[in-house]
């Protein structure tokens, strides 16, 4: 059956590109997913296979990591018309660049001594968290006796632009990670945490401000933390609630460690100053933990914090 090859496209897609803009110690985050489709005079290689028309995809990844360091990102546009400019008055066969960019936005921690719209405060400048909402969630068992509430959020993105060092670990033969001493460190929390009213005879929590606090503390605790490790990040914010909050026992986390790699930029003869970065999604270390009040017994099953 004679066929004859339809439009076509090609580039990479998803590049996701963390800009971290440092003015003095005020940090700003742009973060972005960016894909990139290209076409013009490609027949040839699907018919014959020359890639004599053919800008790598990997070619076009590394230029959006390069033109993060070379042109910053000032909007999502402005990064895109520059990306798709690019292309197409660069290499001869490209007749039409297609940018696609989605835009995650963050927002500055409000930290205890300061208010997230007042940058002067010492301790907002490098914590945010993701805009949108987390999900809220909440399990109820009830024997005709006693209750248990388990309350808890997932995906709340947050994130320190400093104030993260790793090293210290065990090395054996494998081990090939380098020690960090300002690393960023990112974490979508999912936590789950056991409240202590248990009969109707007691008090019941007010449920509504006891979400607002336990999240504020959390987020405090991220953002207060001089991190040597995502363990010791998490132990801070658990223990943080519980001695915050005495309605809460205990206190279970699964924080996907988000890895921020530095992008090699020397081979196109720019220096990275710990300004751009390829945001991972996986592989993900998984730390996860229970924080109790000392003497209380655990109760949150270990793997319903993803629930
Ligand atoms: O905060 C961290 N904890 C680890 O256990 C770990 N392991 C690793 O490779 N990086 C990190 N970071």
């Amino acid at each position: 059956m004679p066929t004859i090859l339809g439009q076509n496209q090609y580039g990479k897609a998803e590049n996701r590109v963390v800009k971290i803009t440092r003015d003095g110690d005020t940090h700003h985050i742009k973060d972005l997913n960016v894909s990139v489709a290209l076409s013009g005079d490609m027949d040839d290689v699907h018919y014959s296979g020359s890639n004599a028309n053919v800008l790598p995809t990997d070619t076009t990844k590394n230029t959006v990591f390069a033109f993060a360091k070379e042109h910053g990102i000032e909007s999502a546009e402005q990064f895109g018309i520059h990306l798709a400019r690019h292309f197409v008055s660069s290499q001869e066969p490209i007749q039409v660049a297609r940018i696609r960019i989605e835009e995650y936005a963050w927002e500055r921690i409000a930290t205890s001594d300061g208010n997230s719209r007042f940058i002067g405060a010492d301790d907002v400048k490098h914590s945010f968290v993701r805009k949108g909402q987390e999900t809220r969630t909440t399990q109820i068992t009830f024997d005709g006796e006693k209750w248990e509430v388990i309350s808890g959020l997932k995906d709340l993105s947050v994130m320190n632009s400093t104030n993260s060092e790793f090293w210290g670990y065990v090395k054996d033969k494998y081990t090939t990670l380098k020690e960090a001493y300002d690393r960023i460190l990112a974490t979508d929390v999912s936590a789950k945490w056991r409240y202590n009213w248990t009969s109707d005879e007691e008090r019941m929590p007010n449920w509504e401000k006891s979400y607002e606090q336990t999240r504020k503390h959390m987020l405090q605790a991220f953002a207060e933390t001089y991190s040597l490790s995502l363990q010791q990040t998490l132990y801070q914010m658990g223990s943080r609630i519980i001695n915050s909050r005495s309605e809460i026992d205990e206190i279970r986390f699964s924080l996907p460690n988000n890895h921020h790699f530095l992008v090699d930029l020397e081979p196109f003869g720019l220096k990275n100053d710990n300004e751009v970065y390829f945001a991972a999604d996986r592989p993900y270390g998984l730390i996860e933990a229970t924080v109790l009040r000392d003497g209380v017994e655990p109760k949150i099953p270990v793997d319903m914090t993803n629930l």
